[in-house]
């Protein structure tokens, strides 16, 4: 009875910031808006994949639209050139970058501490840099990275080997191997038990459930709700103690071990930047709580992105056997059947570039990227997006405009290669359609980590193994259309088989 007065309360607050805001707009002229409910707007409309619903959306209002959820705007962009416009162009990017108020910003990274959530104040630059020089990803920090990639290779390898050419499912090889190596790169040390791999799944799971789009606008209108018993309460209490518990792993041991001069990895290197850059009175900008928000920020994007993104590389691969044969030949040649791969060798492979440029193009498995916000009202073709307003990118058709693309729905990569077979300069209009790493300056500041990975990744599977369908499962269909609901998507469970090489 309490829980449902309660509610009752928190329903008539809403219905009163609802009107008075809806009293309060005085914008000039919205982008067109699907038909919404009163009081709630859309909301009814996410309940199913938010990416689904805009593609609906965009075919049929254009490419921007307007939604409301409660007394929130979002503003959809659904094609490249107007993401950039919007997001680079230097009368609106000031505008344009901001992250919104949310539960992740305010609670999971302490109170807007981190860069994925963090807003767009004199820190973000920093932030973004610290995060730059801590993942190490220039001069001898690529060898360092890259002999760390190749000795957890080289484990994946043996553990496929074990399945002695039997179907198996390779999600568990796969995440705990990218589970794995972020640990490495947060401390040096490897993973040492299965309970700590779930630790880091846990976190990010949660943090993924509770990005969904009604989620997050709930949150953000009634933050309260947080505070009674109930759906909400229960979900940030549950990211709150998974985050407690991969920092109490990560962080405190990190900090109680550290050595001046020793860097054993991401967590030491922001220490040390911690203790370099300090004021005249010896203080530096960089507080223990920004160190743990940049922790939560690799925890995060570093392992569902990129084990996803392999996990669809695999299906792919496993379903286009022409394609398969192609990239094939192409490691035997450059890399030969023994030596680990490479980064350099990247370089004198246009064809197992162009295949990664169209799993991620194909899949388009950050569907909806994490949402910018509008800080003041900004005139953008023709219409107003207002002060306040949610901006999401509609990363999923922007993939498969059919207009771009011709055959969205084909995996081809081809597509990104010339007549003579090079890949297509970044110039060029269909790479420019290209954004799967965001632009400007939200981008995504894990980029150069998540392409080499999956090209070592990628490239020592297919030099140490056939890998076709599985011979006595079902076979799982490749059509992203068909992965999972949340905003980063994920493919079915789904077997292989995999051949050694002889
Ligand atoms: C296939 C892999 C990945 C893809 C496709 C991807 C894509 C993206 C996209 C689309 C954004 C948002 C851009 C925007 O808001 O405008 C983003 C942001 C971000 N990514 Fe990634 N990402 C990947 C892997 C990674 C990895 C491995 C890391 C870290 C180790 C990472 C760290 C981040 C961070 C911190 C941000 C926030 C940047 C900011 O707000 O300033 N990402 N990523």
């Amino acid at each position: 009875m309490g829980t449902v007065f309660i509610y009752l309360v928190v329903f008539f607050i809403m219905l009163f910031i609802w009107k008075y805001f809806s009293k309060s707009s005085k914008v000039k002229r919205l982008p067109p808006c699907p038909p919404a409910k009163p009081f709630i707007g859309n909301l009814l409309d996410f309940k199913g994949s938010p990416h689904l619903k805009f593609e609906e959306w965009t075919e049929r209002y254009g490419p921007i639209f307007t939604w409301t959820v409660f007394n929130k705007r979002g503003v959809t962009v659904n094609r490249a050139d107007l993401v950039r416009k919007l997001l680079t162009h230097e009368s609106l990017a000031p505008y344009t970058n901001d992250r919104f108020n949310s539960f992740q910003g305010e609670y999971v990274a302490w109170n807007y501490k981190d860069v994925l959530f963090g807003r767009a104040d004199e820190n973000l630059g920093r932030l973004r840099k610290a995060m730059h020089k801590g993942l190490r990803l220039y001069g001898d920090g690529v060898s360092t990275f890259e002999n760390t990639v190749q000795r957890e290779l080289q484990r994946v390898v043996e553990l496929i080997k074990d399945k002695d050419g039997k179907d198996f499912d390779p999600r568990p090889i796969i995440s705990d191997s990218i589970g794995n190596l972020i640990s490495i790169l947060l401390t040096g040390s490897q993973i040492e038990s299965s309970e700590e791999s779930k630790r880091i799944w846990k976190l990010s799971n949660l943090i993924l459930l509770s990005l969904r789009p009604a989620f997050m606008s709930i949150m953000e209108t009634v933050p309260f709700l947080r505070y009674f018993p109930g759906p909400f309460r229960n979900t940030v209490h549950d990211v709150l103690t998974a985050r407690d518990e991969v920092i109490s792993k990560y962080y405190t041991i990190a900090r109680e071990t550290y050595e001046p001069g020793k860097t054993r990895g991401y967590v030491d290197a922001l220490i040390k930047l911690q203790e370099e850059e300090v004021d005249e009175n010896g203080v530096s900008w960089l507080k223990e709580e920004h160190i743990k928000g940049l922790i939560v920020d690799v925890v995060f994007a570093g392992l569902m992105t990129t084990t996803n993104a392999i996990l669809i590389a695999i299906l792919l691969l496993i379903h286009h056997p022409s394609v398969f044969e192609k990239v094939k030949k192409e490691v035997l040649d450059i890399i030969g059947p023994d030596r680990p791969p490479s980064l350099k060798d990247r370089e004198e492979m246009p064809y197992i570039q162009a295949v990664i440029l169209e799993i991620l193009r194909y899949s388009a498995h950050i569907s909806v990227p994490p949402p910018h916000r509008c800080t003041v009202d900004v005139e953008f073709e023709g219409y107003t997006i207002p002060q306040g307003s949610i901006i999401l990118l509609n990363f999923w058709f922007i993939h498969h405009d059919p207009e771009i693309w011709g055959d969205p729905w084909q995996f081809r990569p081809e597509r990104f290669l010339d007549d003579h077979g090079n890949l297509l300069s970044p110039e060029h209009n269909l790479r420019q359609s290209l954004i799967l790493f965001g632009v400007g300056r939200r981008s995504c500041v894990g980029e150069t980590m998540a392409r080499s990975r999956m090209f070592l990744y990628l490239a020592t599977l297919i030099q140490q193994f056939d890998l076709r369908l599985p011979k006595d499962h079902d076979v799982v269909s490749h059509d992203p259309r068909g992965y999972s609901e949340t905003v980063i998507l994920e493919p079915p469970q789904y077997f292989i088989t995999a051949v050694p090489q002889t």
